[in-house]
């Protein structure tokens, strides 16, 4: 059967079973994701190899998205999130965007950088360019420090040197631009910055202080593009509208800071589940949304398209890797992995992007239209009557009752409960 992201009904199908269906559409064995099952997932044996003082794991629920085209490739994205709704969301977009062909991606190369401080430089414009002009001196001793991954093509590819004013005197910060292949490349760069801050801090003319790598990752980009058919939406005054709700994110602060959010619903989803560093990607993230006059905006654009369509773009850092970190060692972010039948890094953090563009459409959609509430809630209302003490089989009953009574709140639940429970 040909790969397939479009799965009809898997809501309706039992874990167990939502899981075959899974591997079948994805054209995977079902043994290589069996690990998204805690009985086969992150063992406590693992878990104390990988922090300090495991008393315990956490779990995450882990949901797959459907209906995702990523550059012409059908894609089911595994997303790990407590959030209600957030899956539905994302499939709901990708559905959406089918019609116009789903989602391209573009992105850099993967470089990450690492800053060296060198304080107390007398004359730090000399200084930075002392340090320019030992250059390739410095990439040697960098590289020399990982000489596996110069052999897999990565390495320094640059040298830039910034002079930054301080309350307190000036700066000399030199970043090592360091191509780091299919890894996160935190501990790369880290090393290679702490091998060559002591011979930069003597070229440069001062003393080195923090030799640690950014997370501004703004060498290490990905892009998203989607078009969302107009008639599709419900015709020209819902793209109207929802062109105003992306334009308000875009100039003001306070709804860039929530449609951001919305974005990484989405985008940290994914990156949880692949095991990757959703701090990380979320400082990078957020330090990228400052626009050109300084102020924080929106992380995503939207626009109307001579069709009358809506087109929407989401450019943002996307340090990803698939070795390294705990992706190497969690039994179901390989499985993860496998589910996304990524080979590089930047295949994975491409789709990443996309799935962030497609939570951002969805719930924007939702705000300029019905709202968030009744798509929102009809999922949450799940967790509702959970709480309350629904057993699994009494959940969809008491579900129905409270979203019809139109109270979905814990108080109410727990009457209904009782309710059926007594016949009532
Ligand atoms: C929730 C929906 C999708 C319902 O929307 P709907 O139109 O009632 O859904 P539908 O029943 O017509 O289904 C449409 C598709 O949605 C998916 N879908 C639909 N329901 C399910 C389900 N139960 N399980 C799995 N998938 C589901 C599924 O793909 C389905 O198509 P199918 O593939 O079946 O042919 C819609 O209202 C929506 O997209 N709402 C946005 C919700 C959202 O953004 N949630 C995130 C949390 S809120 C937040 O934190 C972000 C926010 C809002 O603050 C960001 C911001 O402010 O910008
Ligand atoms: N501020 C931050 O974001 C910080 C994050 N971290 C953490 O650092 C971790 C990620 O760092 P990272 O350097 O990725 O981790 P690792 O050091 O675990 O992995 C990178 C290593 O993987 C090996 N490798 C094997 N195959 C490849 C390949 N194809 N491409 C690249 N490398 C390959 C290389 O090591 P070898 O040459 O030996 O094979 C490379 O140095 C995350 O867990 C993150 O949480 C740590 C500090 C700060």
């Amino acid at each position: 059967m040909p790969r397939t992201s479009r799965i009809q009904g898997l809501r309706d199908l039992t874990v167990e079973a939502r899981r075959k269906s899974v591997a079948e559409a994805a054209g995977v064995d079902p043994e290589s994701i069996a690990a998204f099952d805690p009985a086969h997932g992150l063992g406590l044996g693992h878990a104390d190899h990988m922090i300090e003082n495991v008393a315990g794991i956490l779990g995450v629920p882990l949901g797959i998205a459907t209906n995702f085209v990523v550059n012409r490739a059908e894609v089911l994205v595994p997303m790990a999130t407590e959030e209600a709704s957030v899956v539905a969301a994302a499939s709901n977009a990708a559905k959406i965007a089918r019609v116009h062909g789903g989602f391209t991606t573009s992105s850099t190369a993967p470089v990450m950088q690492a800053q060296v401080q060198i304080v107390g430089v007398a004359d730090p414009e000399a200084g930075r360019v002392r340090l320019l002009e030992a250059r390739e001196e410095l990439i040697a001793l960098a590289n020399a420090q990982d000489e596996r991954l110069v052999e897999f093509g990565g390495g320094v590819r640059d040298i830039a040197v910034r002079l930054v004013s301080s309350r307190v005197g000036t700066y000399v910060v030199a970043h090592l631009q360091v191509d780091v292949r299919d890894a996160m490349g935190a501990n790369a760069v880290n090393t290679m910055a702490e091998a060559v801050a002591g011979r930069a801090a003597d070229i440069a003319g001062g003393r080195p202080l923090l030799r640690i790598l950014t997370n501004k990752a703004d060498l290490r980009l990905c892009r998203a593009r989607a078009v969302f058919d107009a008639a599709t939406l419900g015709g020209a005054e819902v793209v109207d509208d929802i062109i105003h709700a992306a334009a308000l994110a875009e100039a003001d602060p306070y709804r860039a800071a929530t449609h951001n959010k919305g974005i990484m619903n989405g985008v940290s989803a994914v990156v949880l589940a692949t095991g990757n560093d959703t701090r990380a990607v979320e400082a990078g993230a957020h330090s990228h949304a400052i626009s050109e006059s300084g102020r924080y905006t929106s992380l995503s654009r939207f626009e109307r398209d001579s069709d009358g369509n809506v087109v929407a773009t989401l450019e943002l850092p996307m340090p990803v890797g698939l070795v390294g970190g705990a992706t190497k060692v969690h039994p179901a972010a390989q499985a993860a992995l496998t589910l996304l039948g990524v080979r590089t890094a930047a295949e994975l953090a491409e789709i990443i992007t996309a799935v962030g563009l497609a939570q951002n459409f969805a719930a924007v959609r939702a705000l300029a239209t019905e709202g968030i509430q009744r798509g929102h809630m009809a999922l949450h209302a799940r967790n509702i009557a959970t709480t309350v003490g629904a057993t699994a089989e009494e959940v969809p009953a008491v579900v129905a009752r409270i979203i019809a009574d139109k109270k979905v709140h814990a108080d109410h639940a727990e009457r209904v409960l009782a309710d059926l429970r007594a016949g009532r």
